[in-house]
């Protein structure tokens, strides 16, 4: 079988535009001639139907394709700087005291309400937002530096939801509230903070906490005075843009709005300020998912008073009235319960205006009361009066409409969560293994230097302490048996002291003690001034700085920030004290 293969000469000429053929033009001055050819290229690209510089669709300044009404973003915070084990070191003071500074707090994500902003649209394209690392402790006592803050703005209107959980963290309203949705990592204390008369020489430090890292569910519920109901084209938009600055799109033929608009009403002194929703009409069988309007029923939701437009050019203009307020009812009661103001619009049709007074009569029973008014949106006939009447009636509505109540806080990291709240687990047909769970006690974990042997045992004084190796032990926790948090592993030991020491440390401990007491040789000399994560101690003259990570982490922490950054730094910063 031939197959035809498309060569690119093949298709050469279609593209191909003879912009030298001139013949047909006359012989003009040089810019004419400039002009005429680029007007053959729009010519002849018009015919070919491409798209050309004037005729392309402006996808761009399309508002109805940025409209985005939630987003799911995940967000973490910074962790938090490892502490640093570095002693003081001064000619004739060989060892001095711990100055191993704190490690800076990691930076937080917070979400800020922005009056500028009436779409989620931005979190479409930033799924995950990182706030920025503390930096570790450096020596001579130096905490880190605290890492930046990351601020996501959102309109108001914004309900934040955890979204494994979806409870809700709270709503942002107006311009300016904030709310903390993943906390950094506090700084690991240096050894430093871990000097007592005890233990002058302390060769341990913390890992920096985890900074908190969650899923959220973001949407927005619009806040405006008023909502607008209606049937398609019975000229919502129309009336939106008669009475605001707004420029909706408005058509004769259902479904014109797609997203909702907001308006702020600037025609009258008397209505001036009122915000206005528009929205996608309502159909018949819209509380069964007909139709485009009850996706966006819960714009409406924050608004006092709901305007209630019917077209009075519609074969059953009532008829339509009680379709909506029926679909209303069975798609979300409370919005059922709203005050409404019924409007009869086009009243500017002959036909309409003769009709009027029966209409309005029938529409004030049907509403059982006697807010109902007629207008004519394309002429702007008594849409002044509305506005004035609308405004004062929304201000004499209660503010009952609260903020959803928070139900989960967000504020949370790592070491914040209930100490008390932790599992043990463990499998029969695996004795001797013991499986500890919890958010405290595996945070505590991860800020444990495994490294350190005076790390380790204070981690097991903290099992202690929580009660969790009595409770290893009344559950039948032998000697040896092996307990796990995480990914970390150690032995079970009922008194949980000098946990895994190894033996080369111990030793290296002894001539370190045999050095100070001046029995020490040659050879234990070369290795006692070895660097700490070498095997060996401290300098003679200089601070010995033992990072907890190799220096990898160094150069990594380094790129996190770029010059001229200003850190952020916070009041509240709670500073950590020794035991
Ligand atoms: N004669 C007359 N026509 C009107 C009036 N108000 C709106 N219209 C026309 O009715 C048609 C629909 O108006 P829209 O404002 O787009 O209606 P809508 O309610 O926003 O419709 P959807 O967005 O589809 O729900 C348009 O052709 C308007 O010009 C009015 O007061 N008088
Ligand atoms: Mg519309």
């Amino acid at each position: 079988m031939a197959t035809t293969i498309r060569t690119s000469r093949q298709s050469l000429p279609l593209l191909h535009v003879s912009l030298d053929d001139t013949s047909t033009m006359p012989d003009v001055f040089d810019a004419d001639r400039e002009e005429a050819i680029q007007a053959k290229k729009q010519l002849l690209a018009e015919q070919r139907g491409m798209a050309t510089k004037s005729n392309r669709p402006q996808i761009r300044d399309d508002q109805e394709w940025k409209f985005f009404d939630t987003a799911r973003i995940h967000v973490s915070g910074g962790d938090g700087g490892n502490g640093c084990v570095s002693f003081r070191r001064e000619k004739g003071e060989p060892r001095g005291g711990p100055n191993g500074g704190r490690g800076g707090r990691g930076g937080s994500v917070f979400l800020v309400c922005d009056e500028g902003l009436n779409t989620l649209a931005p979190l479409r394209n930033r799924v995950h937002v990182r706030a920025y690392k503390g930096r570790n402790g450096l020596g001579h006592g130096k905490d880190g530096q605290k890492g930046r803050h990351i601020m996501i703005s959102v309109p108001p209107g914004t309900v934040v939801r955890e979204l494994h959980t979806q409870k809700v963290a709270g709503e942002l309203r107006n311009h300016g509230d904030k709310l903390l949705v993943a906390r950094g990592g506090r700084g690991g204390r240096g050894n430093a903070a871990f000097l007592t008369p005890r233990n002058t020489a302390p060769k341990l430090a913390e890992r920096g906490e985890s900074g908190a890292k969650r899923w959220l569910a973001v949407e927005l519920r619009l806040v405006a005075d008023v909502g607008f109901l209606g049937k398609p084209n019975a000229g919502k938009s129309t009336l939106l843009a008669a009475a605001s600055a707004a420029r909706p799109k408005i058509a004769n033929y259902p479904f014109t709005t797609i997203v909702p608009n907001l308006g702020v009403c600037d025609i009258s002194d008397e209505g001036a300020g009122l915000i206005l929703c528009d929205i996608p009409g309502l159909i018949e069988g819209a509380a069964e998912g007909a139709g485009l309007g009850p996706a966006f029923l819960r714009h409406v939701q924050r608004c006092k008073v709901l305007l209630h437009l019917v077209d009075g050019s519609s074969e059953d203009p009532i008829g339509d009235f009680e379709t909506i307020n029926r679909e209303l009812k069975e798609y979300d009661p409370f919005l059922a319960e709203k005050p409404q103001v019924v409007v009869l619009n086009k009243v500017d049709i002959p036909e309409v205006k003769e009709k009027e007074e029966d209409l309005i009569n029938a529409l004030k029973e049907k509403a059982n009361h006697s807010r109902v008014l007629s207008i004519s949106a394309a002429t702007t006939e008594n849409v002044k009066e509305l506005m004035g009447r609308l405004k004062k009636f929304v201000m004499s509505q209660p503010d009952t409409d609260l903020p959803p109540i928070p139900e989960i806080n967000l504020a949370k990291a790592g070491l914040d969560f209930d100490s008390d709240d932790y599992e043990i687990i463990s499998d029969p047909s695996y004795p001797g293994q013991w499986r500890i769970s919890g958010e405290y006690i595996e945070n505590i974990a991860k800020m444990t230097h495994w490294e350190y042997p005076e790390a380790v045992a204070r981690f097991g004084r903290q099992l202690e302490a929580l009660g969790i190796a009595k409770e290893l032990e009344l559950r039948g926790a032998m000697d040896g048996d092996l307990v796990m948090v995480n990914e970390y592993d150690f032995e079970f030991n009922s008194r949980m002291t000098n946990l895994y020491i190894p033996q080369e440390l111990l030793e290296k401990e002894k001539r370190m003690e045999a050095k100070a007491n001046g029995k020490s040789d040659e050879d234990d000399d070369e290795i006692a001034w070895r660097p700490f994560s070498q095997g060996g101690f401290l300098d003679v003259d200089s601070d010995e700085l033992v990072g907890f990570m190799d220096s990898d982490e160094w150069e990594l922490l380094d790129d996190d920030f770029e010059d001229g950054d200003d850190f952020v730094f916070e009041d509240d910063d709670e500073v950590w004290t020794s035991q």
